[in-house]
């Protein structure tokens, strides 16, 4: 059904570059900030700034994951480390929350400027699903998850939300991992093997892999299709109606 294998009874949609065209603001906020931190650290050490790659440092580093675990696993790669901080640190501070509140000031202020585009095959593949009876959950590490679905008017078409609020309340491991595809699961009463995942990050299809789903597709959006199946992506499409044709044609 609608490209899914047969056992499939809950989709997992991922929100941010699955759903929503967002993945390019967040790469884009995290650059804005990620370079004021990095230009102003070379000018202390007397050092060459080199800037935040929006593309190969982004997908590898940050993508897909809690906001905290973005800014410390990126600072990680280039030998950088900052105290933790807490969550109502000034948004700039030099510790982990202190650059992701600068971060999330940057991302809200260009959705709210820019507005947000839903990609349209995913809408109605969402309200293919719905018809279809199967049962549908957005996990995503966002923090920002409910404002987004409803300014997009999508929060009708989803039963339940698995985000970066859950993540900080229950103490869920983020993506990578894959605890909160499964709590998804589990909210909609089934096994991981009766549930699809959809996702964009290398992060997320690796959750994916790791929580043994019934199916993982990979939306590539960025050319990274080869990427996405090495890292469990058991289908690649460039936009979910791909699925709902191809259901189509092989009848
Ligand atoms: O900072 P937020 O809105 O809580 O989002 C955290 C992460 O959420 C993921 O969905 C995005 O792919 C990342 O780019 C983003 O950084």
């Amino acid at each position: 059904m609608l490209g899914l294998p047969a056992q499939v009874r809950a989709c997992l949609f991922d929100l941010d570059g699955v759903l929503t065209d967002t993945a390019a603001v967040h790469a884009a906020a995290w650059k804005e900030m990620f370079d004021d931190y990095l230009r102003a650290a070379a000018d202390q050490a007397g050092t060459e700034f080199v800037p935040f790659d929006k593309h190969a440092e982004y997908d590898e580093y940050v993508d897909g994951k809690p906001r905290t675990d973005g800014v410390r696993d990126f600072l990680a790669s280039r030998g950088i480390e900052l105290p933790e901080g807490t969550p109502d640190d000034k948004p700039g501070s030099e510790t982990v929350n202190g650059l992701g509140n600068k971060k999330n000031e940057a991302v809200l202020r260009r959705i709210h400027t820019d507005g947000v585009k839903v990609f349209e095959g995913s809408r109605r593949y969402l309200e293919a699903a719905k018809a279809a009876g199967l049962r549908r959950v957005v996990v995503s590490s966002s923090a920002n998850t409910r404002e987004v679905l409803e300014v997009t008017g999508l929060a009708p078409l989803v039963e339940h939300r698995v985000d970066g609020v859950t993540i900080r309340e229950e103490n869920l491991h983020g993506k990578p991992a894959p605890d909160t595809f499964l709590a998804g699961a589990k909210w909609c009463g089934v096994e991981p093997s009766e549930a699809a995942v959809f996702e964009d990050a290398l992060a997320g299809v690796q959750a994916g892999r790791a929580g043994a789903f019934g199916f993982v597709v990979g939306v590539d959006r960025v050319g990274q299709a080869e990427e996405l199946t090495k890292h469990g992506a058991d289908t690649v499409v460039t936009d979910l109606a791909d699925l709902i044709d191809q259901a189509e044609d092989a009848r």
